[in-house]
Parts: structure tokens; C-alpha cells; sequence
């Protein structure tokens, strides 16, 4: 297996929490991992911190939790309000708590923020060693180096295995890595609209909004200034991942040629307002890394291929994707599903591959099928 951690964790947190940075008003919570760290692609980390949160309570026999991955964007703000170190209300509110398809009556859910990602977790935008942003200096990632975080994290909250783990889009890519890297540790599996490997397709967009960030001089070879960065760059990487997010049913059915009082395209305002949001609330060099974390994604790479790796999972599994999602679309669910021997879910639902977030209550369904099993 790729990455290889040198030490253990550096501190031990109580089973349900680790420490609190200084808000009293956080709710989140923090593991420091000693290095170094070394990545599947060369890089070595000197240590990572994860930022993470929890909901419920663990049992003694550390069984009944569950991991959520969150997707490009999103961080460990599963549910609750937006608040300090999430600049969005939770992205499943409805998912987790009592009586949810995340009962947290019966289980002990936990998301952390993804290695490389800006909301906590160590990243681009994170202090090196030397008082200075890591920017450009810091490692190549994959998804297999951010599931050993993961395990990390597992390991000192003293979950062996996890009663599921659940992700969708790139949050999907972490479940099943977890599901192949260590089948021992994973007994459910749920996932949504994401695929095995990235699809030329994915790497062309994704490089593109690439090109999008490094054509902003604010971006500065990835160390920009402390201040806003590329936020024009991203803001345009942001308007070309939206497009791909939705279904061009959906657009035409909310926006058509319709132009509004200000001159603008409804559908360009539409897209101005989620490039200005993004921009506002995350960094680009993570952007750009966790991209390319994605266009390397590929389950089967070192395990003969994917029908090879997905011959170790040993976890139940649901497999589900949106009937109008053309980022993600079906086949690369159902190549999944095929080789697992389980059905393809279907989702039907307009809004494309942000189905996965907007059609919360299918979701939870699928959720509870998978976790009454
Ligand atoms: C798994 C993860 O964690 S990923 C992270 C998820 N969160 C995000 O990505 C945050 C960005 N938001 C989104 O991507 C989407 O809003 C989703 C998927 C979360 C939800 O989708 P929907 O509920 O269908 O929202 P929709 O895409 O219609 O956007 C609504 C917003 O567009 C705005 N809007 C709609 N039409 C226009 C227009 N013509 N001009 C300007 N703004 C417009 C609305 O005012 C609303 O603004 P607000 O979000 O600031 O309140
Ligand atoms: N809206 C989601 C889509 C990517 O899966 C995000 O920004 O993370």
C-alpha cells in the first residue's frame, strides 16, 4: 500500500473528541499526526493536522460509527449551521441526527476535512515548518495518501471498523478507497455518483479550471500574497465545475435566454453568484491540488486494475448515482455495482451531479437500506 506513516499520532484525544483551537464557539476538532509523512508520489509531510467533527456517541466497542467523505468543496460540516471554520451550513443537514438516516441515537458519525483541503486540515494554504504558507512547495496527494489520514484519525478515536463509509463525487473516490485498501475496517459502503477511476472527460474539465487559476496573476506560481489570491481565476474555474454540476435540462428549464434587469444573461448571474461565493470561502491552491488528486484517481492503479481492486472489497454495499448526471454518469456507477455483484440505484432527478446534495431524501432512503441491512 502506498504512503506509510512513521510514527503514531502525537496525541491521544478521548475516544469521542480531540483538542479545540481557542473559539469556545468551534465545533471542531483537531488530531495532530507526527511525520513524517510519506505520500504515494514522493512527497514527505512533516506532520499533518486533521480537522474533523463528530456527531453521537461512541460505543465501548467502538462499532457503531460511521465515516462521511465530503466532495471538492464541502469540509466536516456535515450538519448545523454555518459558523466559525465552515463558511456553509452543514452540506447533508438533514442526513445526521436523532432520527435521521444518520441516526445519531445510534451511531457515531465523523467527517473530517480532506488532507490538502482549506478548512482546517493541512494544506496548501497551511504554515510550513518555516512560518510560511506551504503554496507551491507543498506534495502532490492522492486518494489513497488522504484515506491513511483518515486511518489515522480512526485509529485514535478507537474505531477499528467502521460500521460504514459513505461518500459521494470525490467524497465517493475516499469510500471506496477505504473499502479496497482496508476491507477489514469497512463493513458498509455507500457510494454516490462518483467512479473508479477519473474519466478523460473529468481531467479535461478539471485541468481546465486548472488553467483557469494559474492564468490569474494573483495566483503567483501558487504563492500568492496573503489577501484574496486568484479569486478571479477561481471564480472562472468555479463557473465551468458549476456547469458540470447541473444538467443542461435544469438550466434551460430555470434560466433560458432570459436576461435580467441588469444586463446580464440569468444564467451568468446564476453562475457569477457561485464563482463570488466560492471565491470568498476557498483557498486556490487547494483547488488546484485536490483537482489533480482527483485526475489521479484511479482505484485499480497497483492492484491489477479496477475489477481487480474491487474483488477485495468485503463490505456490503449500495452503489447509486443521478439519472442526469453528466460529470459522473451512470456507466461509471454501474461498472462499480457490476463488480460488487449489487444493483445500480438510480436517482431521477434534474439537478444533475449536484443530485447528490440537493436530492437529500433519496439519499437518506438508500442511507437507511444500507445501514438496516
Ligand atoms: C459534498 C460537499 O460538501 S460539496 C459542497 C456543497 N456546497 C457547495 O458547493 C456550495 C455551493 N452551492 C451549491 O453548489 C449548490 O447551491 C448546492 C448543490 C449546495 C445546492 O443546490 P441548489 O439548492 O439547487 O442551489 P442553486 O444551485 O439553485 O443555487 C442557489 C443560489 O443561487 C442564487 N441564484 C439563483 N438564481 C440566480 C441568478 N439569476 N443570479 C444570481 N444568483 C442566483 C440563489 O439566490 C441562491 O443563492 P444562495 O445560495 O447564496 O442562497
Ligand atoms: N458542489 C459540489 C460538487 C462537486 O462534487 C462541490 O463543490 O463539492
Amino acid at each position: 500500500m502506498s504512503g506509510v506513516w512513521d510514527a503514531p499520532a502525537s496525541r491521544t484525544p478521548p475516544r469521542t473528541g480531540g483538542w479545540r483551537d481557542g473559539d469556545p464557539a468551534g465545533d471542531r476538532l483537531f488530531l495532530d499526526l507526527d511525520g513524517p509523512v510519506r505520500l504515494e508520489r514522493g512527497g514527505v509531510l512533516p506532520g499533518v493536522r486533521v480537522a474533523y467533527e463528530t456527531w453521537g456517541t461512541l460505543t465501548p466497542d467502538g462499532g457503531n460509527a460511521v465515516l462521511v467523505e465530503h466532495a471538492l468543496t464541502g469540509d466536516s460540516h456535515v450538519t448545523g449551521p454555518a459558523g466559525p471554520g465552515h463558511p456553509t451550513p452543514g452540506w447533508w443537514a438533514s442526513l445526521v441526527g436523532p432520527g435521521a438516516a444518520l441516526d445519531t441515537d445510534r451511531f457515531f458519525v465523523v467527517c473530517a476535512n480532506v488532507l490538502g483541503g482549506c478548512q482546517g486540515t493541512t494544506g496548501p494554504s497551511s504554515t510550513a515548518p518555516d512560518g510560511r504558507p506551504w503554496g507551491s512547495r507543498f506534495p502532490e496527494v492522492t486518494v489513497a495518501d488522504q484515506v491513511l489520514v483518515e486511518a489515522a484519525l480512526a485509529d485514535t478515536l478507537g474505531v477499528r471498523r467502521w460500521a460504514a463509509v459513505v461518500g459521494g463525487s470525490m467524497g465517493g473516490m475516499r469510500a471506496l478507497e477505504w473499502a479496497v485498501a482496508l476491507p477489514d475496517r469497512v463493513a458498509g459502503l455507500f457510494f454516490l455518483a462518483s467512479g473508479a477511476a477519473a474519466t478523460a472527460d473529468q481531467i479535461g474539465t478539471q485541468t481546465t479550471q486548472q488553467a483557469a487559476i494559474r492564468a490569474d496573476p494573483a495566483w503567483a506560481g501558487g504563492d500568492h500574497l496573503p489577501g484574496p489570491g486568484p479569486v478571479a481565476g477561481l471564480g472562472v474555474a468555479r463557473r465551468i465545475a458549476h456547469l458540470t454540476y447541473r444538467s443542461a435540462f435544469e438550466l434551460e428549464e430555470r434560466f433560458g435566454q432570459v436576461v435580467q434587469d441588469d444586463g446580464r444573461f440569468a444564467v451568468a448571474s446564476y453562475l457569477d453568484h457561485h464563482a463570488d461565493k466560492l471565491a470568498r470561502r476557498f483557498d486556490a491552491g487547494s483547488y488546484v491540488l485536490l483537482t489533480e488528486a482527483m485526475n489521479s484517481w484511479d482505484v485499480g492503479r497497483g492492484r491489477g486494475g479496477v475489477e481487480a481492486a474491487l474483488a477485495r472489497v468485503t463490505a456490503r454495499a449500495v452503489v447509486a448515482g443521478v439519472d442526469s448526471d453528466r460529470l459522473y454518469p451512470l456507466a461509471l456507477q454501474q461498472r462499480v455495482a457490476d463488480a460488487l455483484g449489487v444493483p445500480l440505484h438510480v436517482l431521477s432527478s434534474p439537478y444533475g451531479h449536484d443530485g447528490f446534495l440537493v436530492e437529500a431524501g433519496a439519499v437518506g432512503t438508500l442511507l437507511r437500506e444500507l445501514l438496516d441491512s
